[in-house]
């Protein structure tokens, strides 16, 4: 083979296909597919993926491949192929679904530079950039505002030129090693000439007599209580000897975990843990939707199962929402499978990350447990794929490639033969609807683990509290509930969701909140004209000065931060103990595993947190939920903002008295009647599929619909508005008449760093024809997107639909 395909590393359309180049006789055999390459592509040199071997091409006078990246493939034969399916299935260029896979650090990084090609004079505004160098950073020039007219005109004329110089980022960590250099019998005949007052030397003789194996410095010396002066005497007489050797950065210290047994199933359990084994049995691919409410203990169903595809010599993924990749979950794993359990979580080091990653890569461990791109993790024998808490929004990937992991898991689930499971206290309404129809199978756990029963759930209508004169964020109620826990000396969560911040505006009277008339949906705030638009179907209305609904003028925003409700109950309660846990407390590394090790040591009486604490957590002394305001979510302008209140709900509800002690919720709301409201605080997630189910069939929303949003942005809004429309207009010739385009209409965070944005939507049923129509469309603008900073965004499973 000497001629190999490649995926170039140059996102855009026209070299979104696979380059021919030839291998040269020096590397012959050593190009493997799915190995890194390096490639000159016009003038410059870039990296590339190779995708296939071959002795042919179409083509001739092909050029040669430059360099080898790797010595190893870094993707799999069947990556290759999701890669391809992932880029076809998202719209996206290949270069960009291969890149997903990997860890950072295998991303290449490319220098580019501008280099000055002649004495000639430059235009004034280049020459001034230039400041007298021949070469200057690029990023220089788009900092200093440089212009690309003026820049694209120098290239044509040859006066500069662009180079890039690529840099790959791998790094490996290496540590000084020591091992004995002689024969034990001979240190022992050197320990015995020691003088008597080199003590340390002793020590450290005796200690590699008894153990005759490398081990790394700093431990040695921390063993020992010693310094490296002692060892350096050894070293120098080659008694002993040191080499550097690779080792994994490993965050998560294996001894540091107690080893966990499996436990005797429920009845519930027991029955949700058949199926699954009889398809990991007959080595099948199956689809199950694990409904289990909070507490019920289907964590033990997925470490059981995983732990008979172990059995079978084969591999399992967890995907677990990034915010629930709390040490406490990471534990769960550890404790029972060791160290064959690899980590991949966001707040690892770029280092650690790629470590872990390589562990993977060969062979060492069996389980990978991780937040979204795990699911990309290059095992070559999965036996298992689950997905915890699957209605997760944070599985959908907001950019580019935008993929959901449930797709990717169903994907290679189907590839390898096996199971894919997918676990939630509620799931999301498509998943439920395809159990239903029997595309998944259902298994369902509807007790908590000891019989304990739900946390009883009090709504607080804070429409009430205001008419009776308690301007504070904190009801009578809650704030009674706090008293009594903290004389109790029980522990206790606040929860506020702070996402929606001010976009929509509620009348604090009767908790009248505005809505589009023509899509069930909260209409948002724009300050810069002062009025309220629908950013599904564009329907504008003025702001109102007073409540339509019952003529009070306390009709504003709505919104408030963590900070200010500690503030607020640090006046109210002195005495009690909070730990704030929200982005600001969070984002120095460790800090989250340190506050709530803080707080399961009971160094505080209240955990008061935005998302971040909704989920995964398991304190048996809380015994108190307060929710401070569930319209928060419910109102945002999104079509799945009842379904996110329900689950949001009953997920922060979870986590009062998950063991012995009896758990309350406390929740405060403006619009206790709401149904997901209701329905939440019975825990009846049945009644509110069935509801909600009505509702999207109504209005024509998913899983009914399918929805696609296509955003369009631009510095000028003028040139966005025109784009749009135009769009909208080549949608509504060429897809079929039952399809809907909604649009053009301004996103509902129209403006963002000094880019304009609209946005259409398309409403369908079945549209076979959707993915050509789009792409001929973006060949279409595919001249402008290049050259005059035009952005198309589409999106074919939107989850932000602001
Ligand atoms: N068969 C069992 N026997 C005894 N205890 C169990 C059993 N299964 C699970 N548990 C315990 O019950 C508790 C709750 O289980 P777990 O956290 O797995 O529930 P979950 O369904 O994942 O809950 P959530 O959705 O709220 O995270 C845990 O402390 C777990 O160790
Ligand atoms: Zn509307
Ligand atoms: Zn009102």
């Amino acid at each position: 083979m000497n001629i190999a395909k490649v995926v170039v590393d140059v996102p855009a359309s026209q070299t979104n296909r696979i380059f021919d180049y030839k291998i040269p006789e020096n590397f012959q055999g050593s190009v493997k597919k799915g190995m890194r390459v390096i490639v000159p592509f016009g003038p410059r040199k870039i990296m590339g993926f190779v995708l296939e071997l071959t002795n042919h091409s179409d083509f001739d006078r092909l050029r040669f491949i430059d360099d080898l990246m790797d010595v190893t493939p870094v993707l799999t034969e069947e990556l290759i192929n999701l890669g391809k399916w992932l880029s076809e299935e998202t719209l996206s260029y290949y270069i960009s679904a291969f890149q997903v896979m990997l860890p950072q650090v295998l991303k290449a990084k490319y220098k580019k530079e501008l280099q000055r090609l002649t004495e000639e004079e430059l235009p004034e505004i280049l020459e001034i950039i230039f400041a007298n160098r021949d070469v200057i950073p690029y990023e220089e020039f788009v900092s200093r505002d440089g212009s690309f007219y003026h820049l694209q005109k120098a290239i044509d004329q040859g006066l500069i030129e662009v180079s890039y110089q690529v840099h790959s980022r791998e790094t490996f960590k290496k540590e000084t090693m020591i091992a004995p250099n002689r024969e034990s019998f001979l240190l022992d005949e050197e320990l015995a000439n020691l003088p008597k007052q080199a003590i340390k030397q002793a020590e450290i003789l005796s200690y590699f007599i008894e153990h005759p194996q490398a081990i790394l410095q700093k431990e040695l010396l921390s063993l020992l209580d010693t310094s490296r002066s002692s060892l350096k005497v050894l070293l120098e007489r080659k008694l002993l000897r040191e080499y550097k050797e690779e080792v994994y950065r490993n965050p998560y210290k294996e001894d540091k975990y107690p080893k966990t047994t499996p436990l005797q199933l429920t009845e519930q359990q027991e029955n949700s843990i058949k199926p699954i084994l009889s398809t990991i049995e007959k080595k099948s691919h199956q689809v199950f939707l694990l409904h289990g409410v909070t507490g019920s203990g289907k964590t033990e169903v997925y470490l059981q199962s995983i732990q008979e595809v172990i059995k079978k010599g084969k591999e399992a993924i967890v995907l677990v929402p990034e915010i629930a990749l709390t040490p406490q979950m990471v534990e769960r794993f550890k404790g029972r499978f060791g160290s064959e359990v690899a980590v991949l979580h966001s707040a690892l080091s770029a280092g650690e990350k790629f470590d872990e990653w390589r562990k993977i890569q060969r062979k060492q461990v069996k389980v990978v447990v991780g937040a979204r791109s795990a699911i990309f993790a290059p095992l070559e024998n999965i036996g298992i794929i689950i997905i915890d808490e699957e209605h997760e929004t944070s599985y959908k990937q907001e950019d580019h490639p935008r993929y959901h992991a449930r797709d990717v898991a169903i994907f290679r689930g189907e590839q390898h033969n096996c199971p894919v499971v997918l676990g939630s206290a509620t799931p999301a309404l498509e998943s439920f609807a395809r159990a239903q129809k029997g595309v998944y199978q259902l298994l369902t756990i509807s007790k908590r683990m000891n019989n304990a029963v739900m946390p009883k759930v009090k709504l607080v209508d804070m429409r009430e509290e205001l008419h009776a004169g308690n301007r504070t964020m904190f009801s009578r109620q809650l704030m009674k509930d706090i008293e009594e826990r903290l004389k109790r000396k029980e522990q206790m969560v606040l929860f506020l969701n702070r996402r929606g911040y001010s976009t929509f505006v509620m009348c604090r009277d009767c908790g009248h909140v505005i809505e589009c008339p023509h899509c069930d949906i909260t209409l948002t705030y724009h300050r810069s004209k002062n009025s309220l638009k629908c950013h599904y179907c564009g329907h504008e209305d003025d702001m109102p000065t007073k409540c339509p609904s019952c003529e009070s003028d306390t009709i504003r925003f709505f919104g408030t931060g963590t900070q200010k409700v500690e503030e607020a109950l640090n006046k109210l309660m002195p005495e009690a103990r909070v730990i704030r846990m929200d982005v600001d407390t969070t984002t120095r590394k460790g800090s989250h595993e340190k506050l709530l090790n803080q707080f399961a040591n009971h160094e505080a009486d209240i955990l008061l947190g935005t998302q971040m604490i909704a989920k995964g957590l398991d304190f048996p002394n809380v015994t108190l939920v307060g929710v401070l305001a569930a319209d928060a979510l419910l109102n945002l302008p999104d079509f799945r903002a009842a379904e996110k209140t329900f689950q949001l709900l009953t997920q922060v509800s979870g986590r009062a008295g998950r063991h012995l002690l009896p758990g309350e919720v406390v929740v405060q709301t403006y619009t206790p009647e709401h149904y997901s409201v209701q329905l939440a605080s019975e825990y009846d997630y049945d009644s509110f599929f069935q509801k909600e189910m009505e509702i999207r069939k109504t209005f024509q929303y998913p899983p009914y619909f399918f929805l696609t949003l296509i955003t369009v942005s631009h510095p000028n809004q003028v040139k966005v508005i025109e784009v749009t429309k135009t769009i909208t207009k080549l949608l509504n010739k060429h897809l079929s008449s039952q399809t809907r385009i909604l649009g053009p209409t301004p996103s509902a965070l129209t403006r963002i760093k000094d880019r304009y944005r609209y946005q259409c939507m398309i409403k369908y049923k079945n549209e076979p024809n959707q993915r050509k129509v789009i792409k001929k469309v973006l060949s279409f603008y595919q001249k402008e997107i290049q050259k005059n900073d035009l952005l198309i965004s589409v999106d074919l499973q939107p989850y932000q639909l602001m």
